[in-house]
């Protein structure tokens, strides 16, 4: 397996396609609105435990998660805000907000891609970070399965276009040691 660390080729893009392909941009927000906003959420957002189903047996999923349309939900403190200036940066009107909160280094996200089936064409996912820094790991699904490291500060975003999703995965692998959490916050253009 290939390892490309981000700063192999390029700081900002380490995967390229016709619609912006994978980019992680660094301080987006600054640490005060990232530490205000990580406060709020934490205390204010709607987290739920999911469950699933693996190997025949309900597991629980290892990570809070909590889900907003943020064209008709009521919102937690500074989400409305936060994501008008993510659409705006990024162009895109967002409607979605998926959260997930990372009590610490044994939560995780497997990797997986974002289903595409209620998402518009050519609209990016964007993830902004909060909190403790976690690794983002992107894999392409063709052998011989390149694969990208990705460290998320708080306050960045990685910007995902709609077609990397066919052609990567993507996860936050567990990380021993970190002890403090994230929340990290998927912003989506739904079509449903
Ligand atoms: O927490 C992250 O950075 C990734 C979250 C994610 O992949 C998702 O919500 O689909
Ligand atoms: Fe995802």
């Amino acid at each position: 397996m290939h390892q490309h660390s981000l700063f192999d080729a390029d700081p900002q893009q380490p995967i390229r396609d016709a619609e912006g392909g994978v980019r992680y941009l660094p301080g987006v927000f600054d640490g005060e609105w990232s530490m205000r906003l990580f406060s709020a959420l934490l205390e204010h957002a709607a987290w739920t435990s999911q469950q699933r189903m693996m190997y025949e047996r309900l597991i629980e999923v290892p990570r809070r998660m909590a889900m907003y349309r943020l064209d008709r939900d009521t919102l937690p403190p500074m989400l409305a805000d936060t994501a008008e200036r993510i659409g705006e940066l990024l162009r895109a009107p967002f409607n979605s907000v998926g959260l997930n909160l990372y009590r610490d280094g044994r939560d995780s996200v497997a990797l997986h891609n974002d289903k595409l089936h209620n998402l518009a064409q050519g609209r990016p996912i964007a993830v902004l970070s909060l909190g403790a820094t976690r690794r983002m790991t992107v894999r392409a699904k063709r052998a011989p399965h390149a694969t990208w490291q990705l460290q998320l500060e708080s306050g960045s975003l990685v910007v995902m276009s709609h077609s990397s999703q066919q052609h990567y995965d993507h996860g936050i692998p567990k990380a021993p040691g970190v002890v403090d959490p994230r929340i990290s916050l998927a912003f989506r253009v739904r079509t449903d």
